[in-house]
């Protein structure tokens, strides 16, 4: 996908299985909009084909367009109608819907049903939008950032909607820059950096793993340091914290050899521990360090 002769997404390609929540994270730019928005045919792209249901995206367009659903990051909602008006008309562009009002109740949007988008607030429009995406019952569903600018209770209901959608076999994929977020929700993470894939998988493969983390002690000292007694581990420094990992899951065992290694370079640290490696550790593997 380019913009004008800027290639902004290039050489990408994944598939999402049936049922299933895949998660597209990236820092600002990677290209994950582009991508999700060339599905949903907002943008053609240069070359390179792209199938939804299994039907091809441009020859398929009518049929993905009654089937699909979309939540796009600035909203795309039009501003002068009532949020029940704009949700009741994109229910008619559908086969089989879901009741508007009951859609609205379960996105607390009931006593807002009058009231105009403009003057809806940020995260209103956000659940306005989701409803929006939802109202057709689609089979899948593209969710650009639905979480932003959310309060904690609109997006522990946002997650439970999600997460009632593929048990009930809706394809979900969505973005978000909330680890959190992607980790509690999603069978498979894609991880994107200028414009390419650099991360694929089962989030329980990609997250598998146990890391030594060294707190209180500036990083890089502490891997000049350390690095010589433990061949084959990855060192990755952030300010006063180390984090340190291997091929496999680290062990008390590794703990201890780390601790006696400190001990012997007469280095005080404020903590010494194993940790899960969340998704958050992975990101920053993957993105921000290089
Ligand atoms: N209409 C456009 N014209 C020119 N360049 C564009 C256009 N839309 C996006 N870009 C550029 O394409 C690149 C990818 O943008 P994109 O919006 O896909 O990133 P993103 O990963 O979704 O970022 P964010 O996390 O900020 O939403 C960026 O460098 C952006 O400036």
């Amino acid at each position: 996908m380019s913009y004008g002769d800027k290639t902004v997404v290039d050489d990408v390609s994944f598939s999402v299985a049936r049922g299933t929540i895949a998660a597209i994270l990236g820092p600002n730019g990677a290209g994950k909009t582009t991508t999700i928005e060339s599905c949903e045919g907002l943008r053609t792209p240069v070359s390179g084909t792209i199938s939804l249901l299994g039907l091809d995206r441009v020859a398929g367009d009518a049929e993905i367009r009654r089937r699909v659903g979309v939540m796009l990051q600035d909203g795309g909602l039009p501003q002068a109608p009532t949020a029940a008006a704009v949700l009741s008309h994109i229910s008619k562009l559908h086969r089989n819907t879901r009741d508007v009002r009951e859609l609205l109740d379960l996105l607390e949007l009931t006593d807002h049903s009058k009231t105009k988008v403009r003057h809806l607030s940020g995260g209103q429009r956000q659940r306005l939008s989701l409803a929006c995406a939802l109202v057709g019952n689609p089979d899948l569903v593209f969710l650009d950032e639905p979480s932003a600018g959310m309060d904690p209770a609109s997006r522990r209901t946002l997650h439970g909607m999600i997460r009632n959608l593929a048990a009930s076999g809706t394809t979900v994929v969505l973005t978000t820059h909330l680890m959190d977020e992607a980790e509690t929700l999603a069978d498979q993470v894609i991880v994107m950096r200028d414009g390419t894939i650099i991360a694929d998988g089962p989030a329980s493969e990609l997250l598998g793993g146990r890391s030594m983390w060294i707190e209180g002690a500036h990083a890089e000292t502490l891997r000049q340091i350390l690095s010589p007694d433990l061949p084959g581990y990855e060192f990755l420094g952030r300010g006063d914290q180390l984090e340190i990992f291997g091929k496999n899951p680290a062990t008390p065992g590794d703990l201890a050899k780390v601790a006696a290694a400190l001990d012997r370079h007469a280095i005080n640290t404020v903590s010494v521990s194993l940790r899960p490696r969340s998704l958050e550790d992975l990101y920053f593997d993957l993105v921000e360090v290089q």
